[in-house]
């Protein structure tokens, strides 16, 4: 600019405070509320924050988000990216992959693999997983935690890699954890201020809340196993001849048959590597949100389980085939994921040009915030944000609507590209729990019913139910529904929905 040209100004924000401008506003937890309650304070749907030149710029409402990251795609699908990234062993999750020729590569071998019609290949496994699911609630109720992570996790590792995870203690998903519990802490301002400030990486270790060098290296080995496990597994199964079809299996039975590029080869590894990681969070914390919705929401059950009964009947399990007739139950599925998108504020973009939005300056290299969470409890599109309200997917004539975009899948060309896949899992898993359970409070011993604790935290990116001390195990119980048994004895032609299940294993 020249000197008398003035520059556009930034997006409205708290007011920066010298040298380290608004490096103490930034939101160490609840980010997304945080960023919605700035919205109201500058009455600015977008915001603007910065510290020593690094940039951050919030958008809270839909249209914002739709216009940049997806009309001017072009300039906003890039990832913000640190050094210490590499140290982690980062650089193979596409997720995190800079915009450019690698993650086209990436990105087009998931498109293949998860788009509508090729998520069909893997109805089979999300069936296998959804009632192991139910098994496992039938047979060991109070367990429903370990159960709802078991088939998350026991999914992503199927489809990916062919291996079943018998329970929660497999070594496969120890690693997993551990690695996505410090990848999680570390990636969101707050979590981890280095990745909004990369100089911190010079800061010495001991500082709180930083990541300490040791911190980076378990990240690297927890890293290197969650790749290397699985795929020394396929490996030994192919060799062994028990190997079961899946991603990483198909790729080494083409590659030993015709060979393939070492190139070809690592592309898949990410590919399986950053699905288990991408799905695994993603679903344990939309089936928490599930069972949550639905015991404080008892006459929503019902509903849902009349229609169920009406549609399917009560001789066999839904299926995803049912998924058309069934549209009391896809309004749960997409009431669930606006009331607690499991990603709330997405996974950053990152601008790669300096551009003009409303009159504002968005500058080069800024970090790019989608708030998902604001645009999902923006009044003025879903009135009564706060309360669980599958109708509001209906229109007067009692159809579905067509706000049948789920925003909780992020933006523009780095949305999420296995929105198929989840989609098909979450909503086999609602429709199948409810076919087949009520789900209640716990009583005491006076038979009052135990209160459960409403708390979701903020983890990393992710959001979820806060595990043990929300749904401390016995506060929740799960009826069987009697209706189910009572058919099944009454009228020996009628098999028990629950012989069906296979048994635990
Ligand atoms: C309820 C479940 C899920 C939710 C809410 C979810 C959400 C998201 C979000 C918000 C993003 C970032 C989008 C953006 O940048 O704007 C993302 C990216 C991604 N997701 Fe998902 N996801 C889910 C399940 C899955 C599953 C099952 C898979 C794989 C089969 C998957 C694979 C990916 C991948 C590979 C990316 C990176 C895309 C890229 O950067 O190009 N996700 N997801």
């Amino acid at each position: 600019l020249g000197s008398g040209a003035r520059q556009a100004p930034y997006p409205p924000g708290p007011k920066p405070r010298p040298i380290i401008g608004n490096m103490l506003d930034f939101p160490t937890e609840e980010a997304s509320r945080t960023y919605t309650e700035w919205g109201r304070q500058f009455n600015s749907p977008i915001l603007h924050v910065e510290s020593l030149g690094n940039h951050v710029v919030i958008l809270n409402k839909r249209e914002d988000a739709d216009e940049l990251l997806e009309q001017r795609a072009k300039l906003y699908s890039d990832r913000p990216t640190v050094p210490i990234f590499k140290l982690f062993g980062w650089e193979y999750n596409i997720a995190l992959m800079p915009y450019g020729e690698e993650w086209r590569q990436h990105r087009r071998v998931c498109q293949q693999n998860f788009n509508p019609q090729a998520a069909k290949q893997y109805e089979t496994i999300q069936m296998e997983k959804t009632r192991q699911l139910l098994r496992g609630l039938l047979d060991a109720p109070k367990e429903f935690e370990a159960h709802s992570k078991l088939f998350s996790i026991g999914l992503a590792m199927s489809m990916m890699y062919g291996y079943e995870v018998k329970s929660i203690d497999d070594p496969v998903i120890a690693v997993a954890e551990e690695g996505n519990i410090l990848a999680a802490r570390l990636i969101v301002p707050g979590g981890s201020l280095i990745n909004i400030f990369p100089f911190l990486r010079h800061i010495p270790p001991w500082v709180p809340g930083l990541p300490s060098r040791r911190k980076a290296m378990t990240v690297r080995q927890l890293n290197d196993e969650m790749m290397r496990i699985p795929t020394d597994f396929v490996k030994k199964s192919l060799a062994e001849g028990t190997a079961v079809s899946s991603l990483v299996t198909d790729f080494y039975e083409k590659k030993y048959a015709v060979g393939a590029s070492q190139e070809e080869e690592d592309i898949i590894r990410n590919v399986a590597y950053t699905v288990y990681g991408a799905a695994s969070d993603t679903t344990i914390s939309s089936s928490g949100t599930f069972f949550y919705q639905m015991v404080t929401n008892p006459e929503i059950q019902k509903k849902a389980q009349a229609e169920l009964d009406r549609v399917v009947g009560l001789r066999r399990l839904p299926t995803l085939e049912d998924r058309g007739s069934l549209p009391y139950i896809e309004a749960i599925y997409r009431e669930m994921l606006r009331m607690r998108p499991p990603v709330p504020l997405s996974v950053p973009h990152r601008s790669s040009e300096d551009d003009h939005y409303k009159g504002y300056l968005i500058p080069k290299g800024a970090t790019i915030f989608p708030n998902i969470w604001a645009m999902t409890h923006d009044e003025e599109v879903y009135p009564d944000p706060f309360t669980f309200k599958p109708e509001r997917f209906f229109d007067a004539e009692g159809n579905l609507n067509n706000d049948d975009r789920i925003l909780a899948y992020g933006f523009g060309r780095r949305v999420c590209v296995g929105k198929y896949v989840a989609s098909g899992s979450m909503w086999l898993m609602i429709a199948s729990v409810l076919a087949c359970f009520s789900i209640k409070k716990a009583q005491d011993e006076e038979g009052n019913e135990i209160e459960i604790n409403h708390d979701y935290h903020e983890f990393g990116l992710m959001r979820y139910v806060q595990a043990t001390l929300v749904f401390s195990q016995s506060f929740l119980t799960f009826m069987t529904r009697p209706f189910r048994i009572e058919v099944a004895s009454s009228n020996s032609n009628v098999q028990p929905v629950f012989d069906l299940l296979p048994s635990r294993s």
